[in-house]
């Protein structure tokens, strides 16, 4: 492993901003957890990749680690403080940990499950990673970020521009959706998505696409697509989970942008549910919206630009949902500190 003093030196030296870093993936053994292990060691910016699950991790980090890449992998689980060794001195902590939906299930039904897993591996972070930035994968999101931001207000180490509640793969699906409406290919068609990761609270903004006068059947249905997209792949898995190999593309793309934006790289811009000035006003404390990712993390949250009439519409439905969302993260933490 890439000790602290070595990983100090090397961006000491390094000809950018800083080309070594720690990444701490929890729930690295699961669906989401595996494959995103695999991506984030082929990530030439991680030289120490440390992969906590309840179960099985140094499993998966002895088969990652023959990936012939720069980069030291271990496994940990809960013994022999294995949770206190994953997260020291990460610059990044991912966390896919928590259960999956089953059909019929929507993401606030994992709340009773996911909200003390996150709420735990919350208070871990700030223990042992006070500095990392937090990207947020388990659901619900849009209550789970909060309960992050909460632990970590109680603990004193609080950072807001260093909090994200990953939402890429909304980015993603609305790429590739609207490329099969428009017949084209979705690596040009990105699509810029706010609000929230559920539901009502997805909204793509395809106004500000170049198909922004699709007709109003294909355009309903294109956004019916996109906000219940993890529903197809539910019913799908019939049972065995939800999305993980697009999910994993999604997580390891929105890590990769935030190890970008911590190397000094310029312009790195990704939608992603972070603590908001945008709505706040409004009592809406976290929203997602274009983010620039720098050294220290969020570096400027982006307004929404002109939106559409039925935009307008969406983003104020998407505020209530997220208001009670997030009231509910809040609340958990304060009754279950
Ligand atoms: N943000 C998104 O867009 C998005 C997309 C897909 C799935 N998800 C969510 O991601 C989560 C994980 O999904 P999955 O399909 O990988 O589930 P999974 O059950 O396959 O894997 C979850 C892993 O978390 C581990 N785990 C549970 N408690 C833990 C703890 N306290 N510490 C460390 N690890 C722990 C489990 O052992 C398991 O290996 C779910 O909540 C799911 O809803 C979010
Ligand atoms: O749908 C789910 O429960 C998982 C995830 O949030 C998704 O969007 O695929």
């Amino acid at each position: 492993m890439l000790s602290s003093i070595s990983k100090v030196s090397a961006r000491q030296f390094s000809s950018t901003a800083s080309s070594a870093y720690k990444v701490a993936i929890a729930g690295a053994a699961g669906g989401i957890g595996q494959p995103l292990s695999l991506l984030m060691k082929l990530n030439h910016k991680v030289t120490d990749l440390a992969l906590y699950d309840l179960r099985n991790a140094p499993g998966v980090a002895a088969d990652v680690s023959h990936v012939p890449t720069n980069s030291t992998v271990k496994g940990y689980g809960p013994e022999d403080d294995g949770l206190a060794q994953a997260f020291s001195n990460a610059d990044v902590v991912i966390i896919p940990a928590g259960v999956p939906r089953k059909p019929g299930m929507t993401r606030d039904d994992l709340f009773n499950t996911n909200a003390s897993i996150v709420r735990d591996l919350a208070k871990a972070v700030a223990e042992y990673a006070p500095n990392a930035a937090i990207c947020v994968i388990s659901n619900p999101v849009n209550s789970t970020v909060p309960i992050v931001a909460e632990v970590l207000k109680s603990k004193g180490t609080y950072n807001p521009k260093k909090l994200f509640g990953v939402t890429t793969l909304d980015v993603l699906r609305s790429s590739r959706f609207l490329s099969e409406v428009v017949g084209t290919d979705p690596n040009h068609e990105p699509v810029t998505v706010v609000g929230g990761h559920s539901g009502i609270t997805i909204v793509p903004l395809l106004s500000q696409t170049n198909h922004k006068d699709l007709p109003k059947d294909k355009y309903d249905a294109l956004v019916h697509r996109i906000q219940f997209g993890g529903d197809e792949v539910v019913q799908a898995k019939n049972g065995a989970g939800s999305a993980t190999l697009s999910m994993a593309q999604a997580g390891a793309r929105f890590a990769s942008s935030v190890l970008n934006g911590l190397a000094g790289e310029a312009d790195v811009v990704e939608p992603t549910f972070v603590d908001s000035p945008l709505f706040k006003a409004e009592g809406v404390e976290f929203f997602s919206s274009p983010v620039t990712l720098g050294t220290e993390g969020v570096k400027k949250i982006h307004a929404l630009g002109s939106l559409s009439s039925a935009e307008e519409e969406m983003v104020a439905t998407a505020k209530e949902t997220l208001i009670k969302n997030i009231a509910k993260g809040v609340e958990f933490v304060k009754a279950n500190p």
